[in-house]
């Protein structure tokens, strides 16, 4: 077994709660209220700024030019794909232009937030891969419960969401990260521990961030 699927295994609580979250289970059957999708893509579009960041931190601490071009193409479509999504949803949903550009953050994006910078600073390839991919996998995990395109939502908001990650490139590249991830196992015991240090706290914050987002709407401020 790799050090992913050991560490995946160890914080399964987390992780398991996580893909199984009754926000994932709305989104899924379409039930998802307006109000709960804008709260937590508001949030999440703050998410995705400390994220592109610590993808750029990931072209710069690769160890070669065949690992920066994969970082490299994904950033591209992050900032294509992805970032049209959000448009859509914000103007479909009118989200007001302060609630795009500098909401308030909820404590679960800030600890996020927090978690994605503190790790970017270290520069460290293993630590960084870490949040990517428990960011990455764990979403493809609930996105996989979604099944075929025909059992899918009617609603672009809600399939949407899903189609970005559950695709073929998208599988591919989280294939490609947990590889990765893999290669550059620690050996030091005490390097290996920060390592699995990150990743546990980014698998327990994708919970909080699902939990956050079920909050009512009055409450989450
Ligand atoms: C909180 C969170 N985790 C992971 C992803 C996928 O990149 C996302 N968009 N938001």
């Amino acid at each position: 077994m790799g050090f992913a699927e050991e560490l995946k295994n160890q914080y399964a609580e987390d992780w398991d709660a996580a893909v199984n979250h009754p926000f994932v289970d709305q989104l899924l059957d379409g039930s998802l209220s307006d109000d709960h999708l804008r709260g937590y893509l508001v949030q999440d579009y703050q998410f995705c700024d400390a994220f592109t960041a610590l993808l750029g931190q990931a072209v710069a601490s690769a160890p070669s030019l065949p690992s920066r071009l994969v970082f490299a193409a994904v950033l591209g479509a992050f900032a294509s794909d992805e970032n049209t999504y959000f448009q859509d949803c914000f103007n479909e949903l009118d989200v007001p232009e302060a609630d795009r550009a500098a909401p308030a953050l909820g404590p679960a994006t800030r600890n996020f937030d927090h978690l994605m910078r503190s790790t970017l600073a270290t520069r460290s390839y293993p630590k960084v891969l870490a949040v990517l991919l428990v960011a990455e996998w764990l979403y493809g995990d609930w996105a996989a419960r979604a099944g075929e395109p025909a059992r899918w939502p009617a609603h672009a908001k809600h399939a949407e969401w899903i189609r970005l990650h559950n695709n073929p490139e998208y599988n591919a590249w989280v294939t490609w990260l947990r590889d990765e991830f893999d290669a550059v196992e620690p050996v030091d015991v005490a390097e290996r521990q920060g390592v699995a240090a990150t990743f546990a706290e980014a698998v327990r914050l994708e919970r909080a961030f699902f939990d956050a987002a079920l909050v009512p709407a009055d409450a989450s401020v």
